[in-house]
C-alpha cells in the first residue's frame, strides 16, 4: 500500500477547506497517499472530503482510541497510523478490516505487534531514537516486519532510512510544512514534494538494480 511511493506525507490541517488544494498539490507532486492527523478539529472533514474528491489514499494518524479509529474509517480512512502500541486500537482497526500501523520504539513494542498478527510498524519518533542505524539494528532479529520511519525525516536524511531494506516508506510533516498551509503556498509544498519523490525514486531503483 505504502510501498509505491516510499513517502507518507503527514498533515496537520488547521482548516477543512484546505484539503481539496492540498490533494491537487501532492498529486502534481507525484504522490499517492496521504495521513492526516486527528490533531485538529477540522481533520475528520477533511479526511471526508479527501476520501470523496481526490484520488489520494488518504489515512488517519495521531488515532489514539478504538473509537477515534472507527470514526475515522466511517470518514473514509483507508489506513490508521499511531503514535505508539495500543492493543484495543489495533484490534479495532483489525476488525474494521483497515490496516493498522501502530507506533513501536523498542523490540517489546514490535514484539507486541508481532503477536498482534502485524508485518508493518511505523517507527516513531525516528531520528531522536537513532535515525537509520537505529532501524537496522531493531530489524536485524525481526525479518519479517517492515518499519515506516517518522519524525524528523526530511529531503536530507531520507535517502538513509529508504536504504534500509526493512523500511517500508518514510513519512513526515517536512513536504506540508505547517507554515507552507499556513501561507497557502502549494506550489512549494508541490516543489518539495517532486524532490522528494524523485530522492526516493532513484534509491529505490537504485536498491533494485543492486538486487
Ligand atoms: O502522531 C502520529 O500518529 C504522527 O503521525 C506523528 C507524526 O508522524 C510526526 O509528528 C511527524 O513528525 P515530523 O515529520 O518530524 O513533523
Amino acid at each position: 500500500m505504502l510501498a509505491g511511493d516510499r513517502l507518507l506525507p503527514v498533515v496537520i490541517l488547521p482548516d477543512a477547506a484546505a484539503a481539496e488544494p492540498l490533494a491537487a498539490a501532492l498529486t502534481s507532486g507525484g504522490l499517492r497517499s496521504i495521513e492526516v492527523t486527528l490533531r485538529t478539529p477540522a481533520a475528520i472533514d477533511a479526511i471526508k472530503r479527501l476520501a470523496a474528491s481526490s484520488e489520494l489514499l488518504v489515512g488517519a494518524g495521531t488515532v489514539l482510541t478504538p473509537d477515534q479509529a472507527e470514526r475515522a474509517v466511517e470518514a473514509g480512512a483507508r489506513y490508521v497510523v499511531c503514535p505508539g502500541f495500543s492493543a484495543a486500537v489495533v484490534r479495532r482497526c483489525q476488525e474494521l478490516d483497515v490496516p493498522v500501523f501502530p507506533g513501536v520504539a523498542t523490540p517489546t513494542e514490535i514484539q507486541m505487534a508481532l503477536e498482534a498478527g502485524l508485518t508493518a510498524v511505523k517507527f516513531f519518533p525516528a531520528e531522536q531514537l537513532g535515525g537509520a542505524p537505529m532501524v537496522k539494528a531493531l530489524s536485524a532479529p525481526f525479518p519479517g516486519m517492515r518499519f515506516v520511519p517518522t519524525g524528523g525525516v526530511t529531503t536530507a536524511n531520507l535517502g538513509a532510512y529508504l536504504s534500509v531494506p526493512a523500511v517500508l516508506a518514510v513519512g513526515g510533516t517536512w513536504m506540508v510544512a505547517a507554515d507552507l498551509l499556513k501561507a497557502g503556498d502549494y506550489a512549494e509544498i508541490t516543489r518539495r514534494t517532486a524532490a522528494a519523490v524523485a530522492a526516493a525514486r532513484e534509491l529505490t531503483e537504485g536498491a533494485d538494480d543492486a538486487r
